[in-house]
Parts: structure tokens; C-alpha cells; sequence
């Protein structure tokens, strides 16, 4: 047996804030797991202390399943955002801890790498789309073969996507939420051109990808999707909210624009219909935020047997933990489609040092044992906790709208 000691949770903010849960064990081999939920982070990091951590302690650090069906069928309370953090967490970290032990990286107690490496998307993003395209090219330059493509739109202050950085794009802006005026007609004009001249620009060796970002009707949904389709998109993303699974059937209808969404889901039941009726081509849950490897592994093998791969999200707000989890993931699943990444900045790498390197469009997790990432426990103790938020979007007519 090998004994859990002590966890602790570790809140700190090196240019952002992440929660990340460290586990200890009787043979001094410790893990760690993500915990960041953005906005929202200071819930994750109570959930595990008050209500995971006493339950974790004398348990035997191996018996992963165990302890996932444990603390998901043990709190009575499923589900949701905040509690699938905290077991992600956890789950994480005892993947972190049995991959050490074996002196192996985690993919390869995983089932091993069914391929070389993975392939990212990277956000090229400007107020313009000369400038949207100009950060595209100095993407493809730096060996991308896959690019996000987020413009701004005329007549609207700020959208999502766009940012002030040419590689850096944080949306968790502001001690209170801040706020901005949404058009569905205005961006609904706006992104076919900028998939035509990028077609223009860029060529048709490059993958091109675009968020909607939860903003349209199924129906608008739909008819941006056939608008794109001269374009040969990637995929279309988040195309619009999906409480309600059946309105993807709507967009399906009428577009042969892959559609990719999950970001925010936390379990298997959030994507069950949108899989099994083949509505989406890729499922963009992530590790942190759907239950961690043990979970995501049962969704990506249910996608695998509908024909729908995997497009895991890996924005900022996913800390490097996060990304080596998923990194290990990628490689190791036969239905991989592609992975986000948004670099983080300087600080938050050397608060995370990571055994994970990109060469040539693709990332590696590496072959240090276990996750390859680490915590930097005094440099992150540098860097407190600030409070920040997600902006919010109204419509021109002040009703709130989906940012
Ligand atoms: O990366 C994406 O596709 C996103 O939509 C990023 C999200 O807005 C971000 O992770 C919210 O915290």
C-alpha cells in the first residue's frame, strides 16, 4: 500500500491564478493535479480542502478508480464544474504518483504513444484582419500547421479572442467583470472575409480554426457554418450553447463544417447525445475540468466508438499541469484530433517547470517519469491570489447575452 500522507492546495499568480493540489505519500513520492477554474477558482480550492483532502488521507494513493468513484459517487452531489475540478485534481495527481512509482512518463502506463507527437492550434488574433493575418503568418513561421483565427468586428469595441498581445491572450481581465456590446449580424459579416483572405494569405496547407464562443442561435449557427464551408474549416467551435444537446441536430442540418464543442462540459453525460447521434466531430472536454484522466478516457473511448475524435481545450486558464495531463492523454488515445495551446508567460512557466517541448506545429509531454511537471513552491508563494473575472456580453439593446 501505498499511503497518502498530507495534500495541500496551492493558490498562487504568476501573471493568472492557479489552483493545484499536491499529494503527498508514505514513500515520499508526491503528485500534483490541476484545480484552476476560472473566475471561480477560490470554490475549487474549498471543495478540496474541506471537503476532499480529510477524505483522501490514509487511502491507498494506487487505487485511482477507487478513489474517482469514491469522491463522485461518495459526495451524493454529482457533477458540475466545481466538484469535477477537485476530483480532476485528485485524479491527476494519483496518475502523477503511479507513473513516478514505475519510473515511467505517464503516457506509456497510459497503453503508450500511438504517435510521434501532437498536434496544436495556436490563436492568431487582431483588431483587423490584416493584423489577425499577419500574426497567422508569423504562426505558420514558427512551424504551426494549425491556426486559430479570431477578428475583430467592425462597429463592436472588443469580442472575445482578440487580445492586446500578438501571442498571449488572457480574458480574465478585471477585478469585476467587465463589460461588452455584442451583434449577432455584425460578427455574422465579419468572419467569412477573414476566412477568405486567409485562404488567400496562408494557403490551403494550414488548418484554420474558429471559436463562436457560445454566441449564436443553432440556426445562425448553421448558416455561418455553410458560409465557411468555401473555406474548408478546421472545425467551427462552440457553435452555440449546448445545455440542450439537441440543438446541434438543427446545425448539423445544414452545414458540413465540422463542429467542435465541450470546453465546459464536466462529464460524460454532458456530451452523451451530442456523441452518440454523431453531432460533433470533436469533443473538446479537458482533464481539469471533466474529471480528470480517469474520466476523460471513458469519453474519449465512447467518441472513438462514434466516430468523433478529440480537440481538448488548453487555453491560459489550464495550467501547465493541466497541459502535460492532456499532452499524456493525447498521445496515448487512438482517436486524437488535435490540441489547443496557448502558451503561458514566462512566470508561469518557471512557477511550473515542465518536461513538455514544441518542435514544428507539435508538442511532446516528454519522457521525464510521471506528469514531467513540477511546482516551484517558493516562487509560487511569491505570486497571491487576485481575484479576476470573465467579462460579460450585452446586446446592443442592454440584454445580456453569451460571452
Ligand atoms: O480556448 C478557448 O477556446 C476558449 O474559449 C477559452 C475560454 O474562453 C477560457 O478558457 C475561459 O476561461
Amino acid at each position: 500500500m501505498l499511503k497518502i500522507t498530507a495534500a495541500r492546495v496551492i493558490v498562487t499568480c504568476p501573471g493568472r491564478n492557479f489552483v493545484t493540489l499536491k499529494i503527498e505519500t508514505s514513500d515520499g513520492v508526491h503528485g500534483i493535479g490541476d484545480a484552476t477554474l476560472n473566475g471561480r477558482e477560490l470554490a475549487v480550492a474549498s471543495y478540496l480542502n474541506d471537503h476532499v483532502i480529510p477524505c483522501l488521507i490514509g487511502r491507498d494513493a494506487h487505487q485511482i478508480e477507487d478513489i474517482w468513484q469514491y469522491l463522485y459517487k461518495g459526495a451524493y452531489w454529482r457533477r458540475g464544474p466545481v466538484t469535477m475540478s477537485a476530483v480532476a485534481a485528485v485524479d491527476m495527481a494519483l496518475w502523477d504518483i503511479k507513473a513516478k512509482v514505475a519510473g515511467l512518463p505517464l503516457y506509456q502506463l497510459l497503453g503508450g504513444a500511438c504517435r510521434t507527437g501532437v498536434m496544436v492550434y495556436g490563436h492568431a488574433n487582431g483588431a483587423t484582419v490584416e493584423e489577425t493575418l499577419d500574426n497567422a503568418q508569423a504562426y505558420a513561421e514558427q512551424g504551426y500547421k494549425a491556426i486559430r483565427l479570431q477578428s475583430g468586428v467592425p462597429g463592436l469595441k472588443t469580442v472575445y479572442g482578440v487580445s492586446k498581445d500578438r501571442f498571449f491572450y488572457e480574458p480574465a481581465d478585471a477585478a469585476l467583470p467587465s463589460e461588452s456590446v455584442w451583434s449577432t449580424e455584425k460578427y455574422l459579416r465579419s468572419v467569412p472575409p477573414l476566412f477568405e483572405a486567409a485562404r488567400e494569405k496562408l494557403g490551403w496547407d494550414i488548418h484554420l480554426l474558429h471559436d463562436v464562443h457560445h454566441r449564436l442561435t443553432p440556426i445562425e449557427a448553421g448558416r455561418l457554418g455553410k458560409d465557411l464551408e468555401p473555406y474548408r474549416p478546421f472545425w467551427m467551435e462552440d457553435a452555440t450553447p449546448a445545455e440542450n444537446q439537441a440543438n446541434f441536430r438543427l446545425i448539423r442540418q445544414h452545414t458540413t463544417t465540422p463542429l467542435a464543442v465541450g470546453e465546459i462540459f464536466n462529464s460524460i453525460w454532458d456530451c452523451k447525445q451530442l456523441i452518440e447521434e454523431q453531432l460533433i466531430d470533436y469533443i473538446r472536454a479537458t482533464v481539469v475540468h471533466a474529471g480528470g484522466i480517469t474520466h476523460l478516457r471513458r469519453v474519449a473511448a465512447f467518441a472513438d466508438m462514434h466516430g468523433v475524435r478529440t480537440g481538448c481545450h488548453g487555453a491560459t486558464d489550464l495550467s501547465p499541469v493541466c497541459m502535460a495531463a492532456a499532452l499524456h492523454f493525447d498521445l496515448s488515445i487512438p482517436n486524437f484530433g488535435i490540441q489547443e495551446y496557448m502558451r503561458h508567460t514566462a512566470e508561469t512557466d518557471a512557477v511550473f517547470p515542465h518536461a513538455y517541448s514544441f518542435e514544428d506545429g507539435m508538442l511532446h509531454p516528454g519522457e521525464a517519469p510521471g506528469l514531467g511537471v513540477d511546482i516551484d513552491e517558493t516562487l509560487a508563494a511569491k505570486y497571491p491570489y487576485s481575484r479576476a473575472y470573465l467579462p460579460v456580453a450585452r446586446r446592443e439593446d442592454g440584454s445580456m447575452h453569451d460571452w
